[in-house]
């Protein structure tokens, strides 16, 4: 007889505890970041002691929580730039971060020295791929974000044979209460927010300091028109003229509503806004740990993510996502309707830019 169906509850449980441990580490760098904390890596994108911090206790925790089993992870940092000269105090600075948290927690009785620190960072090197399991982290997702005190996220999926099965997002400062709404932007409300999803049992929202988890699910807008949509907050990230003209030519009358970080496929997950648009600049490749737990909570919410071509995200193909030219999330209703607007205005594009 076939084995019954993996149920992933065991690891989900154990991914939400990593993430949640996690965002507690970047809540505190994120109070009282100092400049010294903040380093540039040989792409110049900015990392920080809490991205460092934040990797490495999510693969502890990971394979403290799950022991039994063989542990792979492919995640964005490296412990590179941490071995050279100079990096001590920043090493050291990251331990006690790292120890820190653990103890606040009082769940493991564990102390880690720096060489402790430093391998499990490196823990994170797996290829991933078609077979077998692979965790997928991304320790902060939104890094300009996190250093403007917006919003950013913990973001780490698991996947088996090739697929998400599942995925939780840490975002310690979105409020519980929806946004791209202006009457409930005014009122005080309180932030941090998990989401987690598990195939085939749904997405759910609890607020990271513990309430019981209730179920989402993304808005059953049909009508264009009553849409609003979510884009990145970096215009280096994503071509915001792009979709401002795949908005016009779908009818939808409100602004972008632009903010860091995997946080809007929560958002989106929620019912906050309909639609989601990314679309990098030329040459720009995506890794699958800025997609892979924002994927799967927005689709067990209800929601279709695919390529600009309309194909499904392919997560087996290794640490890059291949896809044509952007992502697009919105729900079934709308999707056709979608496609076709950015199908037109991918067209209008590259028509004004060849020479006649
Ligand atoms: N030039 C770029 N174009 C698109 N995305 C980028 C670029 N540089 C970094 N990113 C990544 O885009 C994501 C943030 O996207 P958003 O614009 O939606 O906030 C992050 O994963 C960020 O990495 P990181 O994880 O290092 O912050
Ligand atoms: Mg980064
Ligand atoms: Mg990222
Ligand atoms: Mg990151």
């Amino acid at each position: 007889m076939a084995a019954p169906p993996a149920s992933y509850e065991k690891e989900l449980a154990a991914a939400r505890k990593a993430a949640s441990l996690a965002a507690r580490l970047c809540q505190g760098v994120q109070k009282s970041l100092l400049q010294s904390d903040v380093q540039s890596k040989a792409d110049r994108s900015p990392v920080t002691v809490a991205d460092y911090g934040s990797q490495a206790l999510v693969s502890l925790v990971l394979k403290t929580e799950l022991s039994s089993e063989s542990f792979s992870l492919v995640a964005e940092e490296d412990s590179g730039d941490l071995r050279k000269d100079g990096s001590q105090e920043t090493l050291r600075r990251i331990t006690n971060l790292v120890n820190d948290t653990l103890s606040s927690d009082g769940t493991y009785n564990l102390s880690l020295s720096e060489e402790d620190v430093l391998v499990a960072i490196d823990s994170g090197k797996s290829e991933g791929g078609p077979h077998g399991r692979h965790w997928v982290l991304d320790p902060i997702d939104g890094t300009k974000g996190f250093l403007r005190g917006d919003q950013y996220a913990i973001a780490l999926g698991l996947l088996d044979e090739g697929k998400v099965v599942l995925g939780v997002l840490a975002c310690p400062n979105l409020p519980l209460a929806p946004v791209g709404h202006s009457e409930t932007e005014s009122l005080a409300t309180k932030v941090g927010c998990l989401f987690s999803a598990r195939i085939g049992a749904g997405t759910y929202m609890q607020s990271l300091d513990g309430s019981p988890p209730s179920k989402v699910h993304v808005s059953n807008i049909e009508n264009p028109a009553d849409a609003s949509f979510f884009e990145s907050f970096e215009a280096a990230h994503s071509l915001h003229d792009l979709s401002s003209s795949i908005a016009t030519k779908l009818g939808v009358q409100a602004p972008p509503v632009r903010i860091d970080s995997q946080a809007k496929y929560g958002t989106l997950a929620r019912g906050d806004g309909a639609i989601y648009l990314r679309f990098p600049h030329k040459g720009y490749r995506e890794k699958i740990w800025d997609h892979a737990a924002g994927c799967i909570v927005v689709t067990e919410a209800g929601g279709i993510a695919t390529d600009a071509a309309g194909n499904a995200l392919d997560f087996s193909k290794g640490r890059y996502l291949d896809l044509d030219t952007g992502i697009i999330v919105t729900n079934a209703k709308l999707m056709p309707l979608l496609l076709n607007a950015v199908q037109s205005s991918l067209e209008e594009k590259v028509q004004s830019a060849s020479p006649l």
